[in-house]
């Protein structure tokens, strides 16, 4: 656990980044600050690994005060990773990722190895292991980034803004592969965004800042969206909160009804459409798994030509269909 306690810092022009910070950051898990330009994100993140140093109050990472420790060798047992990755241009990708070992005193052959299988983990292709970072694009490099910071295997990674600087669709893969990889890894993982929807998808725990660096509301995002503490947690979550909420709430118990005569499918029983009036087909819109959220249940209700959500098994098998009426049931419950 990291514990903030009264954690404040002045800087030396007087500005006030965090005033008085008091949180409880669980291992093993990611929590997310998150809030408005200026709130004192950033600073926050780095008087944890002591890259800017707190002026008043205590941080501690399982108990031990971080000041009691060398600077050097507390950053060494931290991973770092910011936007724009930081790559450093004249070494290739591997030798990137390779860095810390390096420094740690690993033998080459381990160390290219652990490097090799970082890069792996982070779905980068290994054709690209002896690239220089600017022949890669924005999301690649941010993959080694990720890899490079998990290299000696930390248990606690800092991530500044990692994913801002890529484009849409790259941010929500890079955001996926950050889960499936923390379902392996299980690193306590502080991470920095001003995006409430990154937060959301990414946090176990949200610290809402505000600014002055003061803490708003510190809370899982399902209880975030349902009970946000003041207007300014409510209106920095934005609209369509009690939807957003749907996204915690699973579609586990949903009475599904059998798959009916008109919904085509395929020998295998994947869904392949539904069968209209004058005997075309019309397509079977997005289809949800049983452990899926309510979110993706109403998603594929609504996208639905006929209004019945397709319920699929993990072999894409259609096992039965959802309306309007059983999902109205259900949010009402
Ligand atoms: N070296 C510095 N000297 C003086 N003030 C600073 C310094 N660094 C940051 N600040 C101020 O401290 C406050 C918090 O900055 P910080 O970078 O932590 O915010 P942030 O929430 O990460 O912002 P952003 O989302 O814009 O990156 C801001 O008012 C900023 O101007």
């Amino acid at each position: 656990m990291i514990e903030f306690e009264d954690v404040t810092k002045r800087y030396p022009d007087g500005t006030v980044a965090v005033d008085n910070l008091s949180l409880r950051i669980p291992s093993g898990q990611i929590t997310v600050f998150v809030g408005p330009s200026g709130c004192g994100k950033t600073t926050s993140l780095r008087m944890i690994n002591r890259t800017i140093e707190r002026t008043g109050g205590r941080i501690s990472i399982d108990g031990e005060d971080i000041n009691t420790k060398d600077a050097v060798t507390l950053r060494r047992g931290i991973g770092y990773v910011i936007q724009h990755a930081g790559l450093f241009p004249h070494k290739t990708v591997v030798d990137n990722v390779a860095t810390v070992p390096k420094l740690l005193g690993w033998d080459k052959r381990k160390t290219r190895a652990t490097a090799m299988e970082l890069l792996e983990r982070v779905g980068l292709d290994l054709k690209l292991a002896e690239r220089y970072p600017a022949q890669l694009s924005g999301g690649q490099q941010q993959r080694v980034g990720v890899a490079r910071a998990l290299a000696a295997d930390p248990a606690v990674m800092l991530m500044d803004e990692p994913f801002s600087a890529v484009d849409p669709i790259v941010r929500n893969q890079l955001q996926e592969e950050l889960l499936r990889l923390q379902r392996d890894i299980g690193k306590t993982i502080v991470f920095v965004t001003h995006d409430i929807d990154e937060a959301i998808k990414l946090g176990d725990n949200v610290a809402v800042l505000r600014t002055g660096g003061k803490l708003a509301q510190f809370a899982p995002p399902a209880e975030l969206l349902a009970n946000p503490v003041d207007d300014f947690v409510e209106s920095f979550i934005g609209k369509d909160r009690g939807y957003r909420a749907l996204t915690f709430v699973t579609a586990d118990d949903l009475r599904l009804s059998d798959v009916p005569a008109e919904l085509t499918v395929a020998e295998d029983g994947t869904p392949v459409g539904w069968l209209n009036g004058s005997d075309q087909l019309e397509p079977v819109g997005a289809t949800f798994h049983r452990g899926d959220s309510l979110r993706a249940a109403m998603d594929a209700v609504l996208t639905s030509p006929v209004g019945k959500g397709v319920c699929v098994d993990d072999s894409g098998k259609a096992v039965g269909v959802v309306g309007y009426e059983t999902l109205a049931e259900r949010l009402r419950s």
